[in-house]
């Protein structure tokens, strides 16, 4: 019994990632970013140090977009009229996202300055 709503609520968390994927282009856009950098990563052999900062980058602009999502549903739920609250709700959610994907970025060109530009060397 524990053992089928712990499955039901995995499948549950994987229908809400489902949904984010299909009607938010952010969070697809997100998707393929991480693709690229996994790759990436796989492609120069980075050290675990370095796989451990993006994945947590990585983990946290994902997480901060699924919550953004949850937070337009629920305010377009509850309040479709413009509403300053509304807004309010729907940009701080946003802010978060934003937030995240600046982190995300500065720690890209951190992890990959050193073992690209000695990909480069290697190259000449
Ligand atoms: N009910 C509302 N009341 C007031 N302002 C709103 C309301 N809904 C949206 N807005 C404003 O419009 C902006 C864009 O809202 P929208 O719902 O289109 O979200 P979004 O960030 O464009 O997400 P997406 O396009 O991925 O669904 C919000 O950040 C907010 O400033």
């Amino acid at each position: 019994m524990a053992k089928r709503s712990f499955l039901a609520s995995f499948s549950y968390a994987a229908e809400g990632i489902g949904y984010a994927l299909k009607t938010q282009r952010n969070m697809r856009f997100h998707a393929v970013a991480a693709v690229v950098v996994i790759t990436a990563a796989a492609l120069l052999q980075l050290t675990w140090q370095r796989w451990l900062f993006l994945l947590v980058a990585i983990t946290m602009v994902m997480a901060a977009e699924l919550l953004n999502t949850a937070v337009e549903v629920v305010v377009d739920m509850v309040s479709p009229e413009p509403h300053p609250m509304a807004k309010a709700a729907k940009d701080t959610a946003a802010g978060a996202v934003l937030l995240t994907a600046i982190f995300a970025f500065v720690v890209a060109i951190i992890v990959f300055y050193q073992p690209v530009a000695a990909w480069l060397g290697s190259q000449h």
